[in-house]
């Protein structure tokens, strides 16, 4: 499978004080398959986020390398049409006072994409995520949080990326809706090809779905392997910790 981002040697630090700061992500380095799904786990505080906001140029890295394929360094341009990222709270990602239409579309508007091939678009976009064309009238209030979260992942894929980041995507939804969820993004890799990255705190979710799995402590990665080998087969004791805490 080719590599479409490459993370190596990726150091944060953040300044918090003058004389305080912390290593939020310390020498990380691993790839990203085409058509795979990473999981990254690791407890509150480990890292998570930081690596999805530094893969996003949401935040600067502060030493090391994040490439993605056929994106120049430093042009956010490129890298915003390969990479789309969904969060935990989907409600609030949407403007309270616009259609989830209005929501899903507005990247093909910035565009210049004239209205009636934008509406077509999110009817296909909202079909693909399992939700009728009806849904673009609605307001976020007025849909379930997982109906929301399909809303924003078919947000996500309008300008069709190739790499979605879930931080957490699924955590607010009850586990009926989380493995609907879940195996939504399964049928979009398969679809689409797409690659996505899953951070996530259920080792069970992780252990279904994810092809492979990194597990972050304090900054740093401690174990990666299929998601099989590191949940089954833990080498380090942290790993072993976590999933204890969790199947025990
Ligand atoms: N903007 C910031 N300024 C200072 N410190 C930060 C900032 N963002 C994150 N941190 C710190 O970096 C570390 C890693 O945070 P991060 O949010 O990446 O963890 P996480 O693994 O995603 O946690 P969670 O599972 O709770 O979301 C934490 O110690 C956090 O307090």
């Amino acid at each position: 499978m080719d590599t479409i981002l490459k993370a190596e040697h990726v150091v944060k630090i953040f300044d918090t004080q003058k004389k305080s700061s912390t290593k939020a992500v310390d020498d990380v380095s691993f790839e990203l398959r085409k058509g795979e799904v990473l999981g990254i786990v690791g407890e509150s505080g480990s890292g998570k986020s930081t690596i999805a906001r530094m893969i996003t140029g949401l935040i600067p890295i502060t030493s090391g390398e994040i490439s993605v394929k056929d994106v120049q360094k430093k042009n956010k341009r490129q890298l915003y049409d390969k990479v789309q990222m969904v969060f935990q709270n989907p409600v609030g990602s949407f403007n309270p006072r616009k259609t989830l239409g209005y929501g899903i579309g507005e990247s093909l508007k910035n565009k210049g994409i004239n209205k009636d091939v934008i509406d077509k678009r999110v009817g296909e976009l909202l079909n693909l995520c399992g939700l009728e064309k009806e849904y673009a009238k609605k307001y976020p209030h007025e849909v379930s949080g997982g109906q929301c979260q399909r809303a924003a992942i078919a947000r996500a894929l309008a300008i069709e990326p190739e790499i979605l980041i879930c931080d957490e995507a699924t955590s607010a939804l009850d586990v009926t809706v989380q493995k609907q969820i879940m195996e939504l993004l399964i049928k979009l890799k398969k679809e689409k090809e797409l690659s996505v990255i899953f951070i996530c705190h259920n080792l069970a979710l992780v252990q279904m779905f994810c092809d492979r799995v990194i597990v972050m402590c304090n900054g740093k990665m401690v174990e990666s392997g299929t998601a099989d080998e590191v949940i089954n087969n833990p080498k380090d004791d942290y790993t072993k910790n976590l999933i204890d805490s969790v199947y025990c």
